[in-house]
């Protein structure tokens, strides 16, 4: 099998997406693992799920083995045209809800609550000193 390199659009690898006919693209190589669909531990399934795309983080994410590697090269076919994976989807979080950029009324009320009881107790003084002196 392979070996000669030959380079493929993921497109093209793309066009092989059944449990007959399986190809992934994974660190930039291109493997055909439709005779492993069946012997792959890790099932079927999960190889359909990884095809169309860079299957690379998927692959890495299981942690396989060292012979799970090894066995990789008989399944190589070629190498993958980079240029024709889409660039790596990055998270980018959500924007936060427009925070009120304009603070004065928190701050208002901020002052407002340590005002208004100084304010209380200074006409309670007060009031008590004008009944007295009056
Ligand atoms: C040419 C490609 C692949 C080969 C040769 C391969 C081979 C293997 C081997 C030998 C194992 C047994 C555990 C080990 O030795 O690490 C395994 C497990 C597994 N593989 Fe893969 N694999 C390939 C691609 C993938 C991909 C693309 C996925 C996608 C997620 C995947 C998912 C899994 C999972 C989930 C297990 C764990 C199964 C379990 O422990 O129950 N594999 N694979």
């Amino acid at each position: 099998m392979g070996g000669e390199g030959k380079v493929y659009t993921l497109a093209q690898v793309s066009e092989h997406n059944t449990s007959k006919d399986c190809w992934l693209v994974i660190d930039g190589k291109v493997y055909d693992v439709t005779k492993f669909m069946e012997d792959h531990p890790g099932g079927d399934e999960v190889l359909l799920s990884s095809t169309g795309k860079d299957a690379t983080d998927d692959f890495e994410d299981v942690g396989h083995s060292s012979s799970a590697r090894a066995m990789m090269d008989d399944f190589y076919v070629g190498e993958i045209d980079a240029s024709t994976i889409p660039a790596r989807t990055k998270y980018t979080p959500p924007k936060q809800p427009q925070y009120n950029p304009d603070k004065t009324p928190e701050f208002v009320i901020k002052l407002l609550q340590f005002l208004v009881p100084l304010l209380i107790l200074g006409l309670a003084f007060g009031v008590r000193f004008y009944t007295k002196s009056a």
